[in-house]
């Protein structure tokens, strides 16, 4: 067990300002080391410009940053061969190839991963002769992703790694994040994507507005509860049929035929529901039970959509 505020990365009151907007406001927290970390939020939520923080590409305004023990704004050049970075985009000059590229950044390790092995798992063997700036955005992605980890680092910065990926792309990724994780690999990556957070994340922190609005494993964020939805004709008298429901039930209808019942979901309230929608002549599709999504913590939190 790591002691508190050992993690692989640790923030207190970070802000950061850009003129007179604050793009960071007081945001605090703790990535533990060896297990993967999502920052999880909207566009501008401040995810890059914390992450960029941590890498030392930008200096804060006020707060303190620990990453692996030391101040990236101070200590960048100790840090420089224990920490893999994959920014948003770019990384990797514009002439440079692939394959070379990959190579020379592994030369700089003493004990990188096969450039050859990484560049197949990640489907570009075929580019490796390709200067980068002639590669697809999900080509340039990928390859900046190997960059980031071929020199088997003790930390990894992916900023929206699986941004814009096909899905065979984005589920290699995801298997390779995977691998650091079992490798005992620190992981902190940025994501707008619920099912990304939920599905590779030990801890999510969900942001907003530069803040973090909660935090947990995708399980305690998303509780024990489920939800029953179905669709069916706008309209429905849902005061009547909350009525029928036990008491502390919740309706929604939203958009129009799209229904949500928040209620401990048992067999009877199945029951209730599908009677009370026979008896009003309701024929329902797609219904489903179903766990909150970090979506609808968001919404709860926030007010607002988390999708873009
Ligand atoms: N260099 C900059 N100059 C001025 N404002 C900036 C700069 N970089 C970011 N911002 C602003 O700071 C806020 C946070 O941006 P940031 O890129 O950190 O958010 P994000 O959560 O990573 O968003 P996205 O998901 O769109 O990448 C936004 O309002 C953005 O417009």
């Amino acid at each position: 067990m790591t002691p508190p505020g050992d993690g692989a990365v640790e923030l207190d009151g970070l802000v950061k300002r850009y003129g007179t907007a604050k793009a960071v406001d007081g945001l605090s927290l703790s990535a533990a080391r060896g297990a993967v970390t999502a920052l999880l939020g909207p566009n501008g939520a401040g995810k890059t410009t914390t992450i960029e923080i941590c890498e030392g590409f930008r200096r804060a305004d006020a707060g303190t940053v620990r990453v692996l023990g030391l101040d990236p704004a101070v200590d960048g050049r100790a840090l420089k061969p224990r920490v893999g970075v994959m920014p948003q985009s770019g990384g990797v000059p514009a002439t440079a190839r692939a394959g070379e590229f990959l190579r020379l950044v592994a030369s700089f390790h003493t004990t990188p991963l096969d450039p050859g092995a990484l560049l197949e798992r990640l489907g570009l063997t075929d580019h490796a002769r390709t200067p980068f700036r002639r590669m697809s955005g999900g080509q340039q992605q990928r390859l900046s992703l190997a960059v980031a980890v071929v020199g088997r680092p003790e930390l990894v910065f992916l900023d929206e790694p699986t941004t814009g990926l096909d899905p065979q792309a984005r589920h290699a990724t995801w298997e390779l994040i995977g691998e650091l994780r079992a490798a005992g690999v620190s992981v902190v990556l940025t994501t707008h994507n619920m099912e990304e957070a939920e599905r590779l994340s030990d801890r999510v922190v969900i942001m907003d507005r530069g803040r973090v609005v909660a935090e947990g494993s995708p399980e305690e964020l998303t509780g024990a509860e489920r939800q029953l939805r179905f669709r069916a004709r706008p309209g429905l008298g849902l005061d009547e049929l909350i009525a029928a429901l036990p008491a502390g039930s919740a309706a929604k209808e939203s958009p129009a035929g799209h229904y949500l019942i928040e209620a401990d979901v048992r067999p009877e309230l199945l029951a209730t529901v599908t009677a009370w929608c026979a008896s009003h002549g309701v024929m329902t599709e797609d219904l489903r039970i179903e766990r909150r999504t970090l979506e609808d913590v968001f919404l709860e939190l926030t007010g607002r959509e988390l999708r873009p």
